[in-house]
């Protein structure tokens, strides 16, 4: 934490923080949040900020961090800081992860301009895609935290949330109004735009990559013979490649460009407070809920985009005409309604169409369902991880088959990535074309489904084509 004073002026800086440090210190006297504590989470409406540069600016290594962007919807979140966090494991991990949700959010006490509309205090999770995480792996099954502080940015309004635990000793209102008088000093100037370090796209040359790429097609091959005997339909099998860099990997300056990179896309991270970080650019909403209007999208089939317009057409149309492509895709599409019917929801597809994104096509099927109140977005969660976009048909078979053939751990790969808000509302992204960043290395991860006609050349092309433009971003 940074923030200081200067010429009667609070201005963020690294050098002089220590009136707003010893105040915050003295917030956290009762630092360890316990059941009965109360929870200030004060609303601030601030200037318009890049998120990127508060992160470059306040998070750091020994702390949690979250970030997410779709620049083309104009929508972000950082968070940082822990004012209360938890871990969960095993079968039960969502609806624990709920519990965590519940009961952070009924200790919260409003202050600021909670009116705002996107100011609302949330829940940060992040999830493995298996339920088993063993604890010498980066990730926990289930991490989730209500950060001590969160800028939320959509179109040109921003919105910082501190949340803070309060002692019985301390005046509310005098606290307050101690912290409004802080922030209203804030000179925000500096956190307007990222400052990147153009010397860093050097970085790509002191570089050395390792992949297995005749591992790869010979468990594509393996699976096609399964597939074969119908011991499953379809099954998502995933590939690394193995960075590691001259020197340590700059997770700010990748981030900015993944963001220029892949507009479309969300742009994430997120750390476990010990230096590991897990970052990509994924096209892949697993679910959005707004109002009680759940989102969810099918996604899956490929081709990459062409050089020309023309091109580029008869590529697409191609994808849409694809039988094994189309069977690949509707093997999610039929998994998602089948299971939003199972607890009684009514789903309405839109008809197949095609995302494009800067470097791959996709088919596509948007979903959308009611959701009655007394249904959380984590059991959507629940519900529809991991789908066959990730994992494959059967879901048991497929995952015990990813098991035995991938020789890594996914960890946070294919597997949920989001945040649960005050109000109800929460969205959560598949966190695929994802890399592992821990100091000078990385793994960069990509997957492809495999069903009846997959050609393992083309599968491993595909994996290429989506682990090559995560790669060109890492600096
Ligand atoms: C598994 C990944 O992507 C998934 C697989 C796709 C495919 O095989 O066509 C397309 C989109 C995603 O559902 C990945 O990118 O790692």
């Amino acid at each position: 934490m940074s923030f200081a004073t200067q010429s009667n002026n609070l201005i963020l800086d690294d050098h002089n923080d220590t009136e707003f440090e010893n105040f915050w210190h003295d917030l956290d006297s009762e630092y360890a949040v316990t059941k009965d504590t109360k929870i200030v989470s004060f609303a601030y409406q601030i200037p318009r900020v890049d998120l990127l540069a508060c992160l470059q600016k306040f998070s750091h290594r020994d702390t949690l961090h979250f970030y997410w962007e779709n620049c083309s919807k104009q929508e972000a979140v950082a968070a940082w800081g822990v004012t209360k966090k938890d871990y969960t494991e095993h079968n039960s991990r969502f609806s624990l992860a709920q519990e965590f949700v519940r009961e952070c959010f009924g200790q919260i006490i409003r202050k600021g301009d909670s009116n705002l509309a996107i100011g609302k205090p949330s829940v940060f999770c992040s999830f493995t895609f298996f339920n088993d995480s063993e604890l010498s792996q980066p990730f926990r099954s289930g991490t989730l935290f209500l950060p001590r502080f969160q800028i939320v940015k959509k179109n040109k309004n921003c919105c910082l949330i501190i949340n803070f635990p309060l002692s019985k000793k301390q005046n509310e209102s005098r606290v307050v109004k101690e912290i409004k008088q802080k922030l209203n000093n804030i000179n925000w100037e500096s956190l307007k735009q990222l400052n990147t370090n153009q010397e860093n796209s050097l970085l790509s040359i002191g570089r050395e990559q390792h992949q297995d790429s005749d591992y790869f097609k010979s468990v594509v091959r393996s699976a096609l013979d399964e597939i074969a005997i119908d011991k499953l339909s379809k099954i998502v099998i995933a590939h690394t490649t193995e960075i590691k860099s001259s020197q340590p990997f700059q997770t700010i300056e990748s981030l900015s460009n993944l963001r220029q990179l892949h507009p479309d896309c969300y742009i994430f991270s997120t750390s476990n407070g010990e230096g590991q970080y897990f970052i990509g650019a994924s096209p892949e909403r697993l679910i959005s809920v707004q109002n009680r209007q759940l989102v969810t999208d099918a996604l899956a089939g490929s081709a990459p985009r062409g050089t020309n317009n023309t091109e580029d057409l008869h590529l697409a149309n191609l994808l849409l005409r694809n039988r094994k492509e189309k069977r690949e895709h509707k093997a999610v599409s039929d998994f998602m309604m089948q299971r939003l019917r199972s607890i009684g929801l009514k789903p309405q597809q839109l008809p197949l169409q095609l995302l494009k994104l800067s470097n791959i096509q996709h088919l596509w099927t948007p979903i959308y369902a009611h959701l009655p109140a007394d249904i959380e977005p984590l059991e959507i969660v629940d519900l529809l991880h991991p789908t066959p976009a990730v994992a494959g048909v059967s879901t048991e078979i497929a995952c015990e088959k990813i098991r035995h053939y991938e020789k890594f751990d996914r960890s946070l790969y294919a597997a949920p990535l989001g945040w649960v808000d005050y109000e109800g509302n929460g969205e959560f992204i598949v966190g695929i074309r994802s890399a592992l960043i821990d100091g000078d290395r990385a793994r960069l991860y990509a997957g492809a489904g495999i069903v009846s006609g997959s050609n393992p050349h083309k599968e491993f092309d595909e994996i290429q084509l989506k682990l090559q433009s995560l790669l060109k971003a890492l600096v």
